[in-house]
């Protein structure tokens, strides 16, 4: 603009004559003005109304029928979850963020059943009937980015996307806090006693620890809810109902069960299963059956969990996992602590492991689709995923070696317990200053080659991994199916000792079934499965090492994920079935001689230590812990065929 041309000297200084200028200010009138009077009205033109994710309900929308109707009996179903077992009635749900609710709310009140005998004769009226609950119910994972940021300290959004998250002081899981309603009917079906993960309760305690959950989860300003499926197997599909907390839940079982669409969502109806997580909420220690401040609690009777002291997210994943070992054999059906994934030829491979011997990384591989990387089920008509996610540890995660999970932690994944540089918020995967057990969840479909629906035709391979930290296990072994059994049952991989005062002893962990935590029956019942399904199907069982070769932890080293991948690939191709094998001493194991892309020194252990009696020393240590471990199913008969039995019991060590 030419001011030079309206100044007029006044005193040495320019006098500005704004009036001359009017007509020849500058307008940007290039763009539309916008169509609002107020910032409130422009905010409103921002966000559209959507169906079934909005969260705040359109009062409008009671006049028109059932849509309405749909809606406050979804309401009606979520308070008749949260309802007190002592009071006439539900709490008041309302649906929404009580922070963007302007007006006052249209309230659902369900009231209940006297479902005990105890529940008063006339309802007195308590402070927590006259608030109100919010239900953010089924949140996108947008939405729960926004709330955990909001509400939940230690929630970021990293570098590539992902939800950062904390899970408070426990970053694990808390087997020993585990317990199973133990009624006339599990005290005969489950397994209980020496080496089994169900320590009992009775129904009392486990409704006083209910209540305790329901109560807390009441007295938040807000509670999420999820309504999501299991399994992928249309027939054997559960309907399962995830009240918590914390938002970083909600995103996390989002991810973790299968989505429902916005049909399926609208007709749930009743859930087949329901857990309430009280998150950091303790239990009261003067309970009966308790032992700390933690107790995650199921009730198949009743269909219910009930989570008090821990906000590791793992516990809700294997809790229902938990439940599916109970539900599935009893259909017949056998649940498996298992990756699944399938060639192109529709060969399908099963990788069975304890946590952190390569199932997560094993089945995500970019020359086959993923089925699943972690719970199965196997049927008559073939395998199915339980879940609809992936939860991979991220521990020295790198994009050279595992891109395919590199890339899915994106926006929508749940990254736990991770460290990341305060500014770019770059992560750094080598860091264990939270855990060592950093952990992605994020829905199968962020892996390029899943297979949705996540089904499969019966195996062909079962892979059995143990991560060997005394190095004396052959990089790869194929099995018999007394063999394969007698490592089922054992459930064999060890643990590493502490870093800090250099080498310490690997300690061997024996997990029947190779998932012991998770098992409801006696491990013999789902040995008999597998062995049956193995035998109609004529599937090859594997043992592979992930774990150390060339020496124990502190002198050996760990097998190169490279060369396991090779391995792997063996045995998808085929080549290994027909290889030329050697017998090992002591574990009877047939080695192949060579694997195209493995250095074929590496395939007999031996070879790789340097000093050959330590190796035979430390194979007869662990040939002995085997030994000790399966002393306990010596009494037991595997199903009816009592040569497999016997063969089993053979096909341990022997020396
Ligand atoms: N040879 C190997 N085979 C498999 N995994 C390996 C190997 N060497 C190192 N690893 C690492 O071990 C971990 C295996 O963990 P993961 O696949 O999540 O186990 P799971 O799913 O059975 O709990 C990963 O961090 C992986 O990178
Ligand atoms: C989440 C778990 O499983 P995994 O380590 O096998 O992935 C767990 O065992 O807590
Ligand atoms: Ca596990
Ligand atoms: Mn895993």
């Amino acid at each position: 603009m030419a001011l030079n041309n309206g100044m007029a000297m006044n005193n040495g200084l320019a006098k500005i004559e704004t009036q001359k200028l009017k007509e020849e200010i500058c307008h940007d009138d290039s763009a539309v003005p916008v169509k609002a009077h107020t910032l409130d009205e422009l905010h409103s033109l921002q966000v559209k109304k959507s169906n079934p994710n909005t969260p705040i309900i359109d009062l409008q929308q009671t006049i028109f029928g059932s849509e309405a109707d749909k809606n406050k009996q979804q309401l009606e179903s979520i308070s008749a979850s949260l309802a007190s077992l002592t009071r006439e009635t539900g709490p008041k749900v309302v649906r929404g963020d009580p922070a963007k609710q302007a007006e006052t709310p249209k309230v659902v009140h369900a009231s209940h059943q006297h479902q005990h005998q105890h529940t008063p004769q006339f309802s007195n009226i308590t402070d927590s009937a006259l608030k109100f609950t919010h239900i953010l119910y089924n949140l996108s994972p947008a939405e729960l980015y926004e709330q955990a940021i909001q509400n939940e300290k230690g929630s970021f959004i990293t570098s590539s996307g992902a939800l950062a998250t904390l899970s408070g002081a426990k970053t694990g899981r808390s087997p020993r806090d585990k317990r199973v309603v133990k009624d006339d009917t599990t005290s005969e079906e489950l397994w209980w006693g020496k080496g089994s993960p169900n320590i009992e309760m009775d129904e009392q305690t486990f409704l006083i620890n209910r209540e305790r959950a329901v109560d807390y989860l009441c007295s938040l300003e807000k509670v999420y809810v999820n309504d999501q499926f299991l399994n992928w197997d249309p027939m054997n599909k559960l309907k399962v109902r995830i009240v918590s907390a914390r938002a970083y839940h909600s995103l996390f079982m989002h991810n973790m069960c299968i989505r429902p669409t916005p049909e399926e969502l609208e007709n749930f109806g009743t859930p087949d299963f329901t857990i309430y997580n009280a998150g950091k909420f303790p239990c009261n220690r003067y309970t009966h059956y308790m032992t700390s401040s933690t107790s995650i609690d199921i009730n198949l009777a009743r269909k219910e969990m009930v989570i008090l002291g821990t906000q590791y997210a793992g516990e809700m994943k294997k809790g229902l996992f938990s439940l599916m070992h109970y539900l599935m054999p009893k259909r017949q059906i056998l649940s498996l602590h298992s990756g699944c994934n399938m060639g192109k030829d529709g060969d399908v491979a099963l990788f069975f492991g304890l946590s952190g011997t390569g199932k997560t990384t094993l089945s995500t591989d970019h020359n086959r689709y993923l089925i699943g990387d972690d719970e199965h089920c196997w049927s008559d008509h073939g395998v199915s995923n339980i879940e609809g996610g992936c939860y991979a540890k991220c521990i020295d995660l790198s994009r050279e070696k595992e891109p395919d999970i590199w890339n899915a932690i994106k926006f929508g994944t749940v990254l736990e317990n991770v460290v990341f540089e305060e500014h770019i918020r770059e992560v750094d995967y080598t860091d264990k200053s939270v855990t060592e057990n950093t952990r992605a969840a994020y829905p199968i479909e962020y892996i390029p080659n899943a297979k949705i629906p996540c089904v499969g035709p019966h195996p062909k391979n079962v892979i059995l991994l143990a991560c060997d930290a005394f190095g004396v296990l052959p990089p790869v072994s194929k099995l018999n199916l007394a063999q394969t059994m007698y490592h089922f049952i054992s459930g064999y991989t060890a643990l590493v000792a502490g870093t800090e005062d250099g080498i310490k002893e690997p300690t061997a962990t024996f997990s029947a079934c190779f998932g012991a935590a998770f098992i409801m029956f006696h491990p013999t019942k789902y040995a008999a499965m597998l062995a049956e399904k193995m035998q109609k199907q004529g599937a090859t069982g594997w043992l592979v090492n992930t774990g150390w070769s060339g020496g124990s932890y502190g002198s050996g080293s760990r097998i190169k994920l490279a060369h396991t991948r090779k391995i792997i690939d063996a045995i998808h191709s085929g080549e290994l079935l027909n290889a030329n094998y050697t017998k090992t001493e002591v574990f009877g194991l047939e080695i192949p001689n060579e694997i195209k892309g493995v250095p074929s020194e590496i395939l007999d252990p031996v070879n790789t230590w340097p000093n050959k009696d330590a190796y035979k020393e430390t194979l007869l240590k662990l040939g002995r812990l085997f030994r000790k471990n399966f002393e306990v199913f010596t009494n037991h008969k595997i199903g009816t065929d009592s040569n497999l039995t016997e063969e089993i019991l053979a096909a341990g060590p022997n020396f």
